[in-house]
Order: structure tokens, then C-alpha cells, then sequence
């Protein structure tokens, strides 16, 4: 590991000399200058109290210690070296060093930046001028375009009619682009007309530079830009937000080359732990963390050596992702010290750096959601409106907001529109269709069947190779642990495969992706995070090994191949699994011209579940437009937020229609509760929920053994239901003869790729009082798997949003959002309950603590409060005296079960504890804002 990080960092060192050669060449100084490293006491003094930059060599830098060991006003670090600033994913928009020393003007500091364009430039010559020009226009010339809104600004044919500014073209010149897109063609004049822009258009057709370029030449001839505080607190113009890490570090490498020698600094800051943790390390050292093991260890070898030490140096110990991460969070904060124009970020890293006070909106001026579809889903929407609604960014209408995305269904469009201030809705081609380039594959393949496909596919594939050479083949997969296992068994068959997924650290995330780019590793075996947005050429073959429950989905990974004007080819397995996709898939190929396997009209014919998702029934999810005109969604608005019928969309969402509800119970694998009496005490509720709340369907995800006991008895109360169970929980119990006996007999549709480590969700009991339109909130500390839980429930039961909702930050701030949208919203997680009704001030809604008591556990207490009117209250359980779980004398035990040192868990605990106080007062001083 050692020696493959140190051969790494010497191949960079490499490319390092390289660049600056390339940057000389170019007419750059060939020493580069390295900025100095301010110690975090002396960061607010003034710019000019600093030591003189030390000239760095590239020649010397491999071996020389000078920095290391250095006495601490003497210390160094690498600055915004690209080589490192590549792996790290915390890098500047390239300007050596001298950010802090700009004099005024855009084009100040230029000659000190890192050529973006270095290496591509040599690429470029390898394969040949037509791989970047030769985009197939010609394959989006028939493409139709729609715009809505007042005083559309006209589009244009090419980048000469628009003015962007000269450093702008020339860069445009280098990345060989000839001509605008249509999405750039029509996106790029609204947004340098100042407009808002809602634009939907399909995969791989060039939004990323359609935003970029309005931001970039807007802030080129911004003035005021110079006159921006400096210091501690960063203050960037431009906010460029998207779901995952690796879609930020593109869209920075690909901003960096727009902005190349424009003078405006773009830095990226992404997700992995939350800062506070790396605060143990610089702060406290380690010999009083209360963490424990490895980070430990870290901490105090890291405190020791942060202020004797050169970070470059400091980077050949970074073998632990801990480690790493510290460094790269440092990194990133001393980035943004130097100040930045366009910071492109995934939300989380950036509540914590707005938490931090490191970073202020109040100058934003512009705002882009990459993705935007997905950034305003249950699992990001909070996030999003903590950091555009609730803190200091200016309002719509004074900044300017652009939303971008291939897929927009409506519900996210009448979201956006928060947003947005008088905005230009752009459709390039139908709203969530894909591309005719992608040629498209379904093959009916048994779940067992389904590796030996593959590895026909991929022996045909390989005996087309170039030269032998395997084509780039991205296989999409639903769970994590079966990219882990689907990759080791490819690779025992000897097809070099990696993968990429939300439990690999970062390194190894990245280190995967430019495996496979690179062709080393031709096969990526890859869960949804590597399903939107991410560039990567030559991709020839999309294989849905797993297909998604949603068509959105679907429509983004297959958009990773049949990029830019280029063919491609997907192939999915689907087998009576994804049933309900049927309907919805045959559509999309239909509509994208391709050929529709007779069998797959038949599934689609008879799928009970397609009918929410189906775009071509009317109503649904899907918009061929915007959503303005749509009169049912003008008229439905007051019930959305809150208001009275209960139909919502609800009800035009075709699917799950009615104004009825879903009980759902989940599991929660390890919290030592004792299930089947959980769910035998719940289910003699199921009554009284029926006729309290509504109820018409019970969808139960537990363990075999107990879900199927549960689910019997359910049905005599619901006999409509749509019973789901789990099937990975217990994969043992579920092959028995027995439980596939049962599983027929109830029709169990099996909803594959769930996480198997729910929480008991929403069991409770509600006296017999009217809620028409009642909304289920589930919150779990796990933010994600709770939201993909959600995501995937909602979505396979075709389930409109109102329906069932998700509060599904870890911050239970977040969570607090949720109610607005509803009318009686439950919250809970294994710390808390909350139970809100925030539109019947009459209605009196009662729990019974009683049934909690049984659920949770011996010895839980259960507090709660209503007030009379209609503000949202807060119902807590805690389980102990005044530590919750905390003080549970099996506390210890329990953090060993997840994996946790009991320090570490207190301090979660401790944490979440005070957020809901925090959270408490808050809601109870809180004015709804909603109509
Ligand atoms: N005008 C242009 N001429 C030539 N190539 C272009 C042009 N605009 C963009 N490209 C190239 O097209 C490719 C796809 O662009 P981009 O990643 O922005 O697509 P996208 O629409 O954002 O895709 P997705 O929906 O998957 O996020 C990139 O490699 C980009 O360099």
C-alpha cells in the first residue's frame, strides 16, 4: 500500500514536471511559486505578513526535505499542486499561489495557473483532432425544443454570437468545441439574459458547460467581484451544487478549463466525514479524543506532526483514508482562505463548511443545481433548502438560479419553482427521455441466470475488442455488497473489473474511476452513484445487471453511454422482479425508437404496479413539459401545501390512487427488540388504523420468519394490500420451502437492493379522528439508506409523494421541513418521535405510549406533548433516565454491534440529543411559511 501511494505520488510527480513543462511552453513561468503555509492562528492577519513564497522546484520536490522538520514559521505546503490536488479532490481552480496577492482586474495572476489543458492537449493529439470536435450534431439537429416563460431570449446557432468574453472563447477553442449544443445553444442567452432556468435535456448533450459559461463570463465582468472580504470566511459568487462526489470533481475539472487564464477561481469541496470529525485531529490531538483505534493513533501522530512538517511530506504518510481526509479537509480550508469565485460542492460538505463559518452565501449571485431533479428528492431536499432558504444566500430574484438535469418529473418541477424567480423552463427533446444514440437491449434473464449472461456479453464483447482490448463496460448492480461480489467473481473469471460505491473510501472510489477510465480495468461494477452525470469516454456498453425500480433511473444510467453525439449500447436483465418497470420501459423505447421485445409489451400490458410511473397515461410523474401549464397542478396547489381535499397529486398519479394510506413496518436489524411481538402488538392496531387513518395498504419489510406472520395477519385487515418483504434480510430463512410457500400465497412482490437495516418505522395508534390526507414521516439516523429505503418503497408501490414522506436528514433540523408539506407528519427514529399536525388546529391527535413502550423496548420512556394549536409539536422518546439509550447498560454491547467505539457512539448520541432540543425550540418558535 505503501509503495503503490508513494509510486503514485512519484507518477504524479512525473506528470508534475510535465505540466510545467507543457506551462512553459505556454508561456508560463517554469518555476512555479508555492504558497506558504499560514498556521491557523496567523490565518487573519493581513496577506502581506507573510513569509516569501520559497520557490518550488519540481525536479527537487520527490526528495527534498526541506519542509519537513522545518522549524514551524519556516513550514510549507504544496499550494495548489495539481498532481495532489487531483487525487485529493480538494483542488483550486489552479492559480499558484498567489490568490491573496490578485491586484485587481480578471485577468490577474494568470500566468501562475496550471495548465488544465496539459495532458488532455497530448491526448487529444494520440486518438486524434475528431475526438473532441467531432461531436454527431447532426443526431441533435431534429431535436425538438421547448421554452415557456415571458420574453424568452432568442437562441443562437454558434459561440460567435455570444459574447463571453475573449479568455472564455479561447478556452472554448481548446476544449474543440465548434458549436454550441442545442441545450447550449438555447441555455447559454437565458442565463446571460439574467434569467432563471428550469432546462431539461437528455444525457451527455453538454449541460455542464451550458451553466458553466454564463457563470463563468458573467463574473469576468463582474467588478464588484474584486472588492470581496478575504480572510477566514470564504465568499463565493458562484454556487455549483451536485448529488456526488465524483459529479463535483468533474464539473471542477471541467469549470477549471473553462475558466483557464479568465481569472476566476473555481474550488471544489466534497463529501466524506463530516469536518467536526476532522476537528478531533487538529485540535485535540488524539490524547484526549474520545475516539478510539486507528483515528486515534492518527490524530496524535497528525497533531504532532501538522506543525513541524511540510503537508506535501505529510501526504507519503496518508495511507489511511482517516489520515487522508484530514489532510484534503485542510487543504480545502486553506483553499478557500486564498478566496474562490466558483465553489462547486456536494451539500453535505457544504452544510458543514457553512455550519463552520467558513464559507458565506451573501455573495452569491449565482446558483446551479447539477442534477437538479435528484438534489431536490426526498434525500437532498432538506439539505438544499437549509442551504438556499435558511441561510445568509440571497433570495430569488436577486441571485440567479439555473436547474439542470435529463429527467424532471413534475412534482420536483413544482418544488424547484422555490427557487426560482420568474424562471425559463428549456425541454431539449422530451422531459426524461433518453437519447436514440444508445442503442437499447432488454433480455429476460432469471435472477440465478444472470452472471452467466454477463459473462456471455462480455466474451462476445471482448472477441469485438479493438486489438483484443476489452471496451469500457459500466454494469449497474443495486446493492453495494453485490458490486463487491459481482466484481471479485468477474475478476476470478478473469475480466479485470472494479467497482464504485458508497462504502468504498474515497481513495478507492476515486482510484476505481480512473482505473476504469483509463482502460486499465475495462469493467466497473457500479451501484446509482455512478449513475448521473459522470463523463467518462468510450463507455461502450451500459449493463443493467440490476435494474432500477425507477425509469428516472434508468434514463441516467444508460445516458452514461451514447455521449456527446456518439452511439452506444445498453443492455438490462429483467425478470419478473422489475415488474413494475415494465410498462414505463417499453414506453421509453418506443419513444426513443428502439425495438420492444413482445414479451416485454405483454409484462408491460399486465403490471399492476407501472401505472404512477407511466409518463404516456397522463398525469404521473413524468412531464413532456413544464409543469406551469399544467391545470391540474395549478389547481392542486393549495392541497399540495397542506390544504384541506386530501387528493394532492395523489390522485392523478395514477398508481397508488386514492386518498387512503400505507402503514408501513420495517425492521430494524440489531437492536435486540423482540420483533414478532413487536409486530403482533402492531398488528393489533391494523384495526384502528384502518379506520383512523385510512389505511388501504400495509407494506411490511421485516425478517422472513416474522414479516410473513405479520403480513398474514394484516391481510384479514387489509385485503387490498401490497405486502412487501424484504428479501435480503434474512436470505436463508427466505430460500426455506416454506417461506417461498408463503410468498406466493401472498403474492409478496420482492423488492431487491434494499438495506436490511431498518428501523421500526411507523407504528402507531391513532384514536378514530378525521385525517384525510395523513403523511407518514420515517426518520432514521442514516440519512441515506433511510432515504434509498424510502426512495425505493415509494417508487415500487408507485406511491404518490404525499402519500408517504421521508424526513431523512441525520439533522432532525432537516426534518422539521417535512411537516410544512403535510398534514400530520410522524418522525421517528430510534431517539425520537415526533408527531406534528400542522393543518388541524382542532383535531387533537393522540399516540399510545403504551404500544411505544412495547416497541421500543423495556424501560423506555415515552414523553410527549400537544399544544393546542396548530403548530408542530414534538412527542420524544427517550429510552432511559437523561441519556436516552445512552444510559442503557447495554449501551456498550450495542456499540460493539454496529461497529462503533462506545465513545464515539455517546458522542453521536450526545449530539443528537442536543440537535433536537436545538430542534424543539425551534419548532416551537417556528411560523410555517407555506400557504
Ligand atoms: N459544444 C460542444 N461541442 C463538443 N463537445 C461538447 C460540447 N459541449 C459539451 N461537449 C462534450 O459533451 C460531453 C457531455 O457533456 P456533459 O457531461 O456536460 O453532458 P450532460 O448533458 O451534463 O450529461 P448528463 O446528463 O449525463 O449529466 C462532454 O464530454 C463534453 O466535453
Amino acid at each position: 500500500m505503501r509503495s503503490s501511494w508513494a509510486d503514485s505520488v512519484a507518477a504524479a510527480e512525473t506528470a508534475a514536471a510535465g505540466s510545467t513543462a507543457n506551462n512553459s511552453s505556454a508561456g508560463n513561468n517554469s518555476a512555479r511559486t508555492r504558497s506558504t503555509y499560514v498556521p491557523p492562528h496567523l490565518r487573519n492577519r493581513a496577506p502581506s505578513s507573510d513569509p516569501p513564497a520559497p520557490v518550488y522546484s519540481s525536479s527537487t520536490s520527490g526528495t527534498d526535505g526541506s519542509g519537513y522538520g522545518a522549524p514551524a514559521g519556516g513550514n510549507r505546503w504544496g499550494g495548489p499542486r495539481n498532481d495532489y490536488n487531483n487525487r485529493s479532490g480538494y483542488s483550486s481552480g489552479g492559480r499558484g499561489g498567489g490568490w491573496n496577492n490578485r491586484t485587481g482586474g480578471w485577468d490577474r495572476g494568470r500566468e501562475q495557473e496550471v495548465n488544465p489543458f496539459a495532458g488532455i492537449e497530448n491526448a487529444v493529439e494520440e486518438v486524434g483532432e475528431q475526438e473532441n470536435s467531432g461531436i454527431n450534431f447532426d443526431a441533435y439537429e431534429d431535436i425538438p425544443v421547448e421554452t415557456s416563460g415571458d420574453n424568452v431570449p432568442p437562441a443562437v446557432n454558434t459561440f460567435a454570437e455570444i459574447d463571453l468574453g475573449e479568455a472564455l472563447n479561447q478556452n472554448i477553442r481548446r476544449c474543440k468545441y465548434v458549436k454550441p449544443t442545442p441545450v447550449q445553444r438555447h441555455a447559454i442567452p437565458i442565463s446571460l439574459g439574467g434569467r432563471d432556468l428550469m432546462a431539461c435535456a437528455q444525457t451527455g448533450s453538454g449541460k455542464t458547460a451550458a451553466f458553466c459559461f454564463p457563470i463563468i463570463s458573467g463574473i469576468m465582468k463582474d467588478q464588484a467581484a474584486q472588492r470581496r472580504p478575504r480572510g477566514r470566511v470564504a465568499f463565493p459568487l458562484a454556487l455549483i451544487l451536485s448529488p456526488t462526489r465524483e459529479l463535483s470533481m468533474q464539473i471542477h475539472e471541467e469549470a477549471r478549463k473553462f475558466a483557464y487564464q479568465t481569472g476566476v477561481k473555481v474550488v471544489v469541496a466534497y463529501g466524506g466525514a463530516p469536518i467536526n470529525q476532522q476537528d478531533y485531529f487538529c485540535i485535540d490531538g488524539g490524547d484526549s479524543l474520545p475516539c478510539g483505534g486507528m483515528k486515534d493513533h492518527f490524530g496524535k501522530i497528525y497533531y504532532r506532526l501538522f506543525h513541524s512538517i511540510d503537508l506535501d511530506k505529510l501526504r507519503w504518510f496518508c495511507e489511511a483514508d482517516a489520515a487522508l481526509r484530514w489532510c484534503s479537509i485542510e487543504i480545502l480550508l486553506r483553499e478557500l482562505e486564498r478566496g474562490v469565485d466558483i465553489l462547486v460542492a456536494t451539500p453535505g460538505r457544504l452544510v458543514d463548511l457553512l455550519e463552520r463559518a467558513r464559507v458565506s452565501l451573501e455573495m452569491i449571485k449565482y446558483l446551479a443545481l447539477d442534477e437538479a431533479d435528484r438534489m431536490l428528492d426526498m434525500g437532498f431536499e432538506p439539505q438544499i433548502r437549509k442551504i438556499v432558504e435558511q441561510m445568509d444566500m440571497p433570495p430569488p430574484g436577486v441571485r440567479q438560479t439555473m436547474l439542470f438535469s435529463a429527467t424532471f418529473p413534475k412534482e420536483i418541477q413544482r418544488l424547484a419553482s422555490d427557487f426560482l424567480a420568474s424562471y425559463i423552463f428549456l425541454a431539449v427533446g422530451r422531459v426524461g427521455s433518453s437519447t436514440d444514440l444508445i442503442v437499447q437491449r432488454v433480455e429476460f434473464v432469471h435472477e440465478s441466470d444472470k452472471r452467466s449472461h454477463l459473462m456471455d456479453l462480455l466474451h462476445a464483447q471482448k472477441a469485438n475488442g479493438v486489438h483484443g482490448k476489452q471496451a469500457l463496460t459500466l454494469v449497474f448492480v443495486e446493492t453495494k455488497k453485490g458490486a463487491d461480489s459481482l466484481e471479485h467473481w468477474l475478476c476470478m473469471n478473469g475480466f479485470p473489473a472494479t467497482t464504485i460505491h458508497g462504502d468504498r473510501t474515497q481513495q478507492e472510489r476515486e482510484y476505481a474511476l480512473r482505473s476504469f477510465k483509463s482502460g486499465n480495468t475495462p469493467i466497473l461494477v457500479a451501484t446509482d452513484v455512478a449513475a448521473r452525470g459522470l463523463d467518462i469516454p468510450h463507455v461502450a456498453h451500459v449493463v443493467n445487471f440490476d435494474l432500477p425500480n425507477d425509469i428516472d433511473d434508468y434514463v441516467h444510467r444508460i445516458g452514461r453511454t451514447g455521449r456527446a453525439g456518439k452511439s452506444g449500447l445498453a443492455t438490462a436483465f429483467f425478470n419478473e422482479n422489475n415488474a413494475s418497470l415494465a410498462r414505463p420501459l417499453a414506453d421509453l423505447m418506443q419513444e426513443s425508437n428502439q425495438e420492444v421485445p413482445a414479451w416485454l409489451s405483454r409484462f408491460a400490458a399486465r403490471s399492476s404496479y407501472g401505472g404512477g410511473k407511466n409518463r404516456r397515461s397522463g398525469g404521473g410523474r413524468f412531464g413532456g413539459r413544464d409543469f406551469r401549464r399544467d391545470s391540474s397542478f395549478n389547481r392542486g396547489g393549495a392541497d399540495y401545501y397542506g390544504g384541506g381535499g386530501g387528493t394532492g397529486y395523489g390522485a392523478s398519479g395514477g398508481g397508488y390512487s386514492g386518498g387512503g394510506m400505507i402503514l408501513m413496518i420495517t425492521d430494524f436489524v440489531g437492536l435486540g427488540l423482540d420483533w414478532t411481538a413487536a409486530f403482533c402488538c402492531a398488528f393489533v392496531q391494523v384495526g384502528d388504523l384502518i379506520g383512523a387513518w385510512g389505511v388501504d395498504s400495509v407494506s411490511c419489510y421485516c425478517k422472513v420468519d416474522s414479516g410473513l406472520k405479520t403480513v398474514a395477519g394484516a391481510r384479514k385487515f387489509v385485503p387490498g394490500s401490497k405486502l412487501c418483504i424484504q428479501p435480503d434480510i434474512n436470505p436463508r430463512a427466505h430460500k426455506t420451502k416454506s417461506s417461498r410457500r408463503e410468498r406466493t400465497r401472498f403474492q409478496l412482490p420482492l423488492l431487491p437492493g434494499l438495506p436490511d437495516d431498518l428501523a421500526i418505522a411507523c407504528l402507531i395508534r391513532v384514536p378514530r379522528v378525521e385525517h384525510n390526507n395523513l403523511r407518514l414521516v420515517c426518520k432514521r439516523w442514516n440519512r441515506l439508506l433511510a432515504g434509498n429505503y424510502f426512495y425505493s418503497l415509494r417508487k415500487s408501490l408507485g406511491m404518490a409523494e404525499d402519500k408517504l414522506h421521508l424526513g431523512s436528514s441525520r439533522s432532525l433540523e432537516a426534518a422539521a421541513l417535512v411537516p410544512l408539506n403535510g398534514k400530520l407528519c410522524i418522525i421517528r427514529n430510534n431517539m425520537s418521535l415526533s408527531l406534528v399536525d400542522v393543518s388541524s388546529p382542532d383535531k387533537q391527535v393522540e399516540t399510545n405510549p403504551h404500544l411505544w413502550e412495547n416497541i421500543a423496548g423495556k424501560g423506555e420512556r415515552v414523553a410527549y406533548s400537544l399544544s393546542a394549536n396548530c403548530m408542530p409539536r414534538v412527542i420524544t422518546v427517550n429510552a432511559g433516565e437523561s441519556h436516552g439509550r445512552v444510559a442503557n447498560p447495554h449501551g456498550k454491547r450495542k456499540a460493539k454491534e454496529v461497529g462503533m467505539s462506545w465513545q464515539v457512539m455517546r458522542l453521536e448520541l450526545a449530539a443528537m440529543r442536543l440537535a433536537m432540543r436545538q430542534q424543539q425550540r425551534r419548532i416551537l418558535g417556528w411560523q410555517p411559511t407555506h400557504p
